[in-house]
């Protein structure tokens, strides 16, 4: 069985402890591959190959020559992409379908917009007066904040972990990977394409394993590490936020969401359900910006309810290779606890299941896997704690609302602000909607829709700090003014 080693300055290395972690495919439960953990020593040898990797070739190339390599490996990801695709899709057990759509191009893309973006957005240069008349010009330069840790989740891992490594070498940084322990494949792939590119040794590093007490931790502790990006739960974000205050290191999260779509009478209401379900059912409901809250107004909510339903059970589960498949299932058994643990608290709870609820039934040879319904509930009070926590399932809950101002204050009503909808015809309402509601993105009949020039993250709970665009560079680079008295 093929093991899946720590890529460290730009060689493939197994653990001096030789302790190893299974790799289980969720869509039937067998192991794929055996994981090497990481322990203090290679989490270490990876974050010393990439601080000398700052002092080497990497940080002595021309803006061109390191934006060239880049666009070299968005175009090694497109030369092997049915590598990536397979890996990605066995590791998580997602569509090959969406994977090739989504996951796996903007692998790529992540390299290529960072490459051609950090080449051109200027810094900004003021001339200023002195008392003696000659003056002086203060430019900004752009320097790379060092060596950036980045911790990723399982959902997207190639998209998510690209969207911070891009723009991080992008902006002259070396980079220490840690990938969720469930999806550890396309991760140590890209080094081979990183090599193949041209990266010099040290500049990608990736090490496997577990977040508290082993590799993640282990990284998040090391004094050489100069920043920190992380995207994953609320909770972990606390706890690297700790971490990175020792010796004031700087950091982006992209935390949990709970997230409302609010969709009113004068919407098109075809748009809306359409929307509502890729929110709601997409990638099992793995997606930190999807829909778990959903307040319908009135006057449409039974038709709205209706029509979900029906469209919940006109979705085709089924594994990666399944070409008619629009929905996988869960990361993990583990994972599946809990997103089941939440359907049995809205029976609990008293809540109408509209559709779901359950584990489906899947031919044998997937009986193994993650499997879950998409579920609909209706009728739970605002403070179930289904309502309120992120489940990070294929699931909603429906609520209807009188008037604009009640639909706002529940959108506003939890301690999250990542990511809402807003479903109306009306665009007045819906640009009055938008600026007041908490969160850092707001869709307007749309959802998912990505410019990757935008600031991109979450208020309140669901994150400190913005990437995407200028925002990306601002956080992979210190900025340096340099005054010359004339
Ligand atoms: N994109 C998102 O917003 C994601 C949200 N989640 C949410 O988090 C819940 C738990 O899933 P997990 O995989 O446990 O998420 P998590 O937030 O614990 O894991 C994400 C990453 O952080 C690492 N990590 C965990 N603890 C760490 C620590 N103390 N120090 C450094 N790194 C650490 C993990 O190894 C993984 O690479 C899910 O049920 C879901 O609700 C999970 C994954 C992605
Ligand atoms: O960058 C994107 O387009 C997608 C981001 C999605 C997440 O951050 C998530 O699901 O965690």
């Amino acid at each position: 069985m093929k093991d899946i080693k720590h890529y460290i300055n730009g060689h493939y290395v197994g653990s001096a402890s030789g302790k190893l972690f299974d790799n289980v495919n969720p869509a039937n439960g067998k192991v794929i591959s055996k994981v090497h953990e990481a322990g203090r020593e290679e989490v270490d040898a990876a974050v010393q190959a990439a601080k000398a990797a700052l002092r080497g070739p990497w940080g002595k190339m021309t803006l061109e020559q390191r934006t060239a390599i880049l666009h070299k490996v968005a175009d090694g990801i497109n030369a092997r992409f049915d590598e990536f695709l397979e890996a990605e899709c066995l590791d998580t057990g997602k569509p090959k379908s969406l994977a090739s759509h989504i996951d796996i191009p903007r692998g790529a893309a992540n390299f290529k917009v960072f490459a051609d973006m950090i080449k051109n957005v200027p810094t900004e240069s003021f001339e200023m007066p002195t008392p003696d008349g000659t003056g002086a010009l203060n430019y900004a330069v752009r320097r790379p904040k060092g060596v950036v840790g980045v911790i990723s989740p399982w959902n997207l891992p190639l998209l998510l972990m690209t969207w911070k490594v891009g723009p991080a070498l992008a902006c002259g940084n070396t980079v220490v990977v840690k990938p969720s322990e469930e999806t550890p494949t396309t991760t140590a792939l890209l080094g081979e394409v990183m090599k193949d590119a041209g990266v010099p040794d040290g500049v990608y590093n990736v090490v496997h394993g577990f977040g508290g007490d082993s590799a993640g931790a282990y990284l998040t502790e090391h004094p050489l590490v100069d920043g920190f990006t992380f995207t994953g739960e609320t909770g972990t974000g606390e706890v690297i936020m700790k971490a990175a205050a020792k010796g004031i290191r700087d950091i982006s999260l992209e935390l949990g969401g709970k997230n409302a779509g609010l969709v009113f009478a004068d919407c098109d209401m075809d748009k809306a359900i359409e929307g509502t379900m890729r929110s709601a059912f997409a990638n099992c409901g793995q997606v930190c910006l999807g829909t778990e809250r959903v307040y319908v107004e009135r006057s449409i909510f039974d038709e709205f309810v209706g029509r979900l339903k029906e469209a919940a059970e006109g979705l085709k589960i089924g594994p990666p290779d399944d070409a008619e498949a629009n929905m996988g299932p869960l990361v993990s058994l583990k994972h599946r606890e809990k997103v089941l643990s939440y359907y049995q608290k809205a029976v609990d709870d008293g809540a109408t299941v509209v559709t779901g609820g359950g584990v489906p039934d899947m031919p044998a040879e997937l009986a193994g896997g993650a499997w879950v319904q998409p579920t609909i509930w209706t009728g739970l009070a605002d403070d179930s704690a289904v309502v309120t926590d992120e489940i990070f399932g294929p699931c909603c809950h429906i609520r209807p609302f009188d008037t604009e101002e009640e639909a706002i204050q529940l959108a506003n009503s939890l301690p999250y602000g990542l990511a809402s909808a807003i479903w109306s015809e009306n665009i007045t309402r819906a640009h009055r909607v938008a600026g007041q509601i908490e969160a850092g993105i707001i869709w307007v009949n749309s959802w998912f829709l990505r410019d990757l020039r935008t600031p991109f993250g979450g208020s309140k709970q669901s994150g400190i700090g913005r990437e995407g665009g200028v925002h990306s560079l601002e956080f992979y680079t210190e900025m340096k003014n340099i005054c010359i008295k004339l």
